[in-house]
């Protein structure tokens, strides 16, 4: 069964990716969101089809909205309600996937 993240865990993980890695806890949830921003639609769904597929295969699903270019994703674990390591790790992926399509 997956964990929420530790005290600790929130300082040195998740603390760099709101510094640092355009992320920011949502309000009212423990979650993370992030907007992105892309070129046009055909680059936005290109960054979504790359993070779908890695999503599938971590097992972990981001919950996210688009319209035309731009890509809305909320993280959060819904097994453990609440953010957890894997949001992490999508998170990094997600950010790594990002500079790619752009
Ligand atoms: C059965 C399956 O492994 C689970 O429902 C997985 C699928 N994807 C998931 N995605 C997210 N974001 N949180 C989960 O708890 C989760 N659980």
């Amino acid at each position: 069964m997956v964990k929420l993240l530790t005290s600790e865990e929130r300082t040195l993980k998740l603390r760099p990716l709101i510094e640092t890695g355009g992320w920011a806890l949502v309000d009212g949830r423990d979650a993370m969101k992030k907007s992105f921003v892309f070129g046009d639609f055909v680059q936005a769904f290109a960054f979504m089809t790359l993070v779908a597929l890695k999503a599938e295969k971590m097992d972990h699903h981001p919950e996210w909205f688009n319209v035309y270019n731009r890509v809305d994703i909320t993280l959060s674990t819904h097994d453990c309600q609440g953010l957890s390591s894997r949001d992490i790790a999508l998170a990094e992926i997600i950010n790594q996937a990002a500079s790619t399509a752009k």
